[in-house]
């Protein structure tokens, strides 16, 4: 029986769990630490884990893999206690989901020496807006590439034995080294997620001025924000932990503006219409992976007329059918509805099911992304 053990148990944890899990039900057993005893109860509730405790050394006790799934500064504290706990078992890999690498691999580097197992970075390129382990799901890397960051020093056979066991993932696992994967992560991840932030922010402050502004955003504004809804500390840590590549690429940015914005104001047709076509060009080229580093979750939109009992009844019809949700809301208002609610599905199959249930019963269902 191989033991697994996975510290903090969310998005990430979850889906590493549940994906290694369905890939050997009988022959592994994950563990898993948290510091919220509800999410480790919720975990334990879902399936996704088979034990669940909040003491770290009884957590990482017999582990042949260890997975870091915390947020990335909690990752750089959590190494000295995992890697040099007394309960870890000899020749135990550690690795950790975090999504920058240097700071981290060169803690573990640090601390490599006094240790029994052997540290190897990883970072799944693929996740969601959504956090939390209901939010978890098999799938999640799908086709997606899954970054490693072994050192020189690290023996080929751990890295292979942890291919090994990613593969129950359907990821690409691939090699980098720790910068390359910061500079070139920043660059495609983490500053588009500032920009994301930051555009919300300038038309908020547009807002102040008239109420038209986000009532009318949508299509393009949807789309190019979409990644603004993450979460919060996750991506505050990233930034702290990436500052100096994304610094350097927002002073890179700033001046591509200035063209930008000299190209715009001189109105050169001819200029305008190639930097359009340029970038369409290189968008759509872009590879086409069925899931891609940003995969849809199984997420369907109902609009919900003004009138009680509505909410449940959607929920009852669902259950009728025996569809499970794994995340409901209720997103925003405009004047004529009440509201709109996102179903969110574990698996298509439920996803579709949903779609034709409440369209047969005539609610307004769409998909969106
Ligand atoms: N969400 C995403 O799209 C992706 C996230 N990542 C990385 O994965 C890591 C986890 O992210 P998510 O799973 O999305 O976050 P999450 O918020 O869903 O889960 C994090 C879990 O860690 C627990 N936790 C926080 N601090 C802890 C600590 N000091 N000790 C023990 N448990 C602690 C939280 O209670 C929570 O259950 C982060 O490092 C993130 O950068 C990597 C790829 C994609
Ligand atoms: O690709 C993005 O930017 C996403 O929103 C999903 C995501 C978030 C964080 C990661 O470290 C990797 C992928």
């Amino acid at each position: 029986m191989k033991r697994i053990a996975i510290i903090g148990i969310g998005l990430i944890g979850g889906s590493i769990a549940l994906s290694i899990k369905k890939h050997d039900p009988n022959e592994v057993f994950i563990q898993a630490y948290d510091l919220k005893e509800s999410q480790l109860q919720l975990a334990r509730a879902l399936g996704v884990i088979d034990h669940g405790t909040t003491d770290l050394d009884k957590a990482v006790a017999g582990a042949d893999v260890v997975f870091i799934c915390t947020p990335v500064q909690s990752v750089c504290h959590l190494l000295e206690p995992i890697l040099l706990s007394p309960a870890l078992k000899e020749d135990a890999i550690v690795t950790d989901v975090g999504s920058t690498k240097m700071k981290i691999v060169q803690r573990a580097q640090e601390l490599s020496a006094r240790s029994k197992g052997v540290f190897i970075g990883g970072h799944p390129m693929a996740g969601s807006h959504k956090s939390g382990v209901e939010a978890a799901t098999e799938r999640l890397f799908e086709n997606a590439y899954y970054v490693l960051t072994p050192s020189e020093e690290t023996e080929d056979a751990y890295t292979q034995r942890l291919k090994a066991l990613l593969a129950s993932t359907r990821a690409k696992v691939v090699e980098m080294k720790p910068d390359e994967h910061d500079r070139v992560v920043g660059a495609i991840s983490h500053f588009p997620h500032v920009i994301a932030s930051a555009l919300v922010e300038h038309v908020y402050q547009y807002q102040q001025e008239s109420e038209w502004y986000l009532r009318l955003a949508a299509g393009g504004f949807r789309d190019i924000t979409r990644i603004a809804s993450s979460n919060p500390k996750m991506w505050r840590d990233i930034v702290l932990s990436n500052h100096s590549f994304i610094v350097q690429q927002m002073k890179d940015w700033l001046k591509q503006m200035e063209h930008v914005l000299d190209m715009i104001d001189s109105g050169d047709e001819e200029r305008i219409e190639h930097f359009f076509r340029h970038a369409k060009e290189v968008r759509d080229g872009l590879p086409d992976t069925k899931r891609g580093a940003i995969p849809s979750f199984y997420d369907l939109y109902v609009d919900i007329p003004d009138h009680p009992g509505v909410i449940g009844q959607v929920t009852t019809l669902l259950g009728i059918h025996q569809i499970s949700i794994t995340n409901i809301a209720i997103l925003e208002t405009r004047e004529d509805i009440m509201g709109v609610l996102r179903l969110t599905f574990r698996h298509e199959c439920d996803l579709e099911k949903a779609e034709k249930v409440l369209r047969d019963a005539n609610f307004p269902v769409y998909r969106r992304d």
